[in-house]
């Protein structure tokens, strides 16, 4: 394989986070040629990717070789949220030592929002802050994961709680990468979307009522959700305040794929945590029963989980506890008062959170019996 030349219009969208360094979202087909010129007059370059994105890899060192100058390197991580561990940022340091990686070379992190988590959090730890250009291949990398500078990996507390912000050189989305990626993970990207359909862009979810395979409007869907991202972000890149409404679906969501030992797709988790929130919604936050039940209706199309185990009510409570909203022993949640219109919900009551639950919980909650 070698890196193909451009073939579409590009479409850039603008990052301009105060304070932090601006940076476009690049979206296309063919953009892989643009790493060289990106990353000439570095000195090296280290392509962090997984076993499935190899054949790819080996071609962007190869251009970069001979096309840029620089000394590409490719380091092969495991595959999914396996990679997102510090033993893996572990072996990426290790890398990058061994190499000579000095602070003006970069860091390419090709792959999918595991990927990219990692890539940005060994690029703002080694030697305190290297540059990185993110190149996320998967759907919920290009739509979310890559864009904004969160980094960061799970450990055996909770998922991402360990990390720093780090906004990255550029991104570039190339939708060519897309032609291989299984169904599987299209859907599970396509949970983030219709989480920005939720929190944002309604047109968002009028292209997949039209088609939740996602296939009909994929670059639209892409761009859209881009779009607000970028806009969310560049208004509060440290999450002072409104970034907090691209946790929607995730207190629950991230509680799931701890309770699971990080088995679960991230989008698949967040699919039933959205539901969750818009059934607590709808009992703390006034949500309408149409908005509260296209949520269910929508993601079931898709082919997303909607649903989970009673019994592991406690644990997920549990989980709850170490979300990044938590304040002192407050849970907070993100809801919604309407469609597009999001609200914190803070310390909502047991009861309710139990009521909200035992909607996405069929066989209802199954709590141990008290002694
Ligand atoms: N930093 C953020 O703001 C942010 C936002 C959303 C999600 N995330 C994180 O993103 C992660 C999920 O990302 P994901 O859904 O992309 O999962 P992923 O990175 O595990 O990729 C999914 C699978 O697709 C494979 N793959 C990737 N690109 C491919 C391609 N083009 N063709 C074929 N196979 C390909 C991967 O090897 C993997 O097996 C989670 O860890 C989540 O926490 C981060
Ligand atoms: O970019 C953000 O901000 C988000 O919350 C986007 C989420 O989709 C993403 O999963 C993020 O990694 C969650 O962040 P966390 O701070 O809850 O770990
Ligand atoms: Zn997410």
């Amino acid at each position: 394989m070698s890196v193909q030349a451009k073939v579409s219009d590009v479409v850039r969208i603008p990052v301009r986070p105060g304070g932090e360094r601006a940076y476009d979202v690049v979206l296309g087909e063919g953009l892989l040629g643009d790493l060289a010129e990106t990353v000439a007059g570095r000195t090296r370059a280290a392509v962090i990717h997984p076993a499935a994105l190899r054949t790819t890899a080996d071609a962007v060192v190869a251009d970069l070789r001979a096309n840029a100058g620089v000394e590409a390197h490719a380091v092969e991580v495991p595959d999914g949220e396996e990679a997102k561990q510090l033993r893996i940022a572990g072996f990426c340091w290790d890398v990058l030592g061994r190499i000579g990686f000095t602070r003006d070379d970069v860091i390419i992190g090709l792959g999918g929002g595991t990927v990219t988590d990692l890539a940005g959090f060994v690029a703002a730890s080694w030697l305190r802050g290297v540059d990185v250009v993110q190149v996320p291949t998967t759907v919920l990398g290009m739509v979310d994961a890559a864009v904004g500078g969160k980094t960061g990996v799970d450990i055996d507390a909770g998922k991402n709680l360990v990390g720093a912000f780090h906004q990255p050189l550029t991104v570039l989305c190339d939708l060519a990468a897309l032609a291989t990626l299984p169904a599987v993970e299209v859907r599970a990207g396509l949970a983030e979307v219709v989480k920005t359909g939720f929190i944002a862009d309604a047109a968002i979810l009028d292209l997949l009522d039209d088609d939740p395979t996602g296939a009909a409007h994929l670059p639209e869907l892409v761009e859209r959700s881009i779009r607000v991202k970028a806009e969310v972000v560049s208004g509060d890149p440290r999450e002072a305040g409104r970034r907090e409404i691209l946790n929607y679906g995730h207190t629950l969501g991230h509680a799931i794929e701890k309770v699971e030992h990080f088995t679960w797709r991230h989008g698949a988790a967040i699919s039933v945590g959205m539901v969750f929130a818009a059934e607590l919604s709808r009992l703390v936050a006034g949500l309408d029963d149409a908005t509260a039940d296209r949520h269910r209706e929508l993601l079931t199309r898709i082919g997303l989980p909607v649903s989970y185990r009673g019994d592991r009510w406690p644990a997920l409570l549990d989980a709850m506890r170490v979300d990044k909203k938590s304040r002192g022993r407050r849970l907070r949640f993100i809801g919604l008062a309407a469609q597009g219109e999001t609200v914190i919900l803070d310390s909502p009551d047991t009861g309710l959170l139990i009521a909200a639950f035992t909607a996405v919980a069929p066989g209802g909650l199954a709590l141990p019996e008290a002694p």
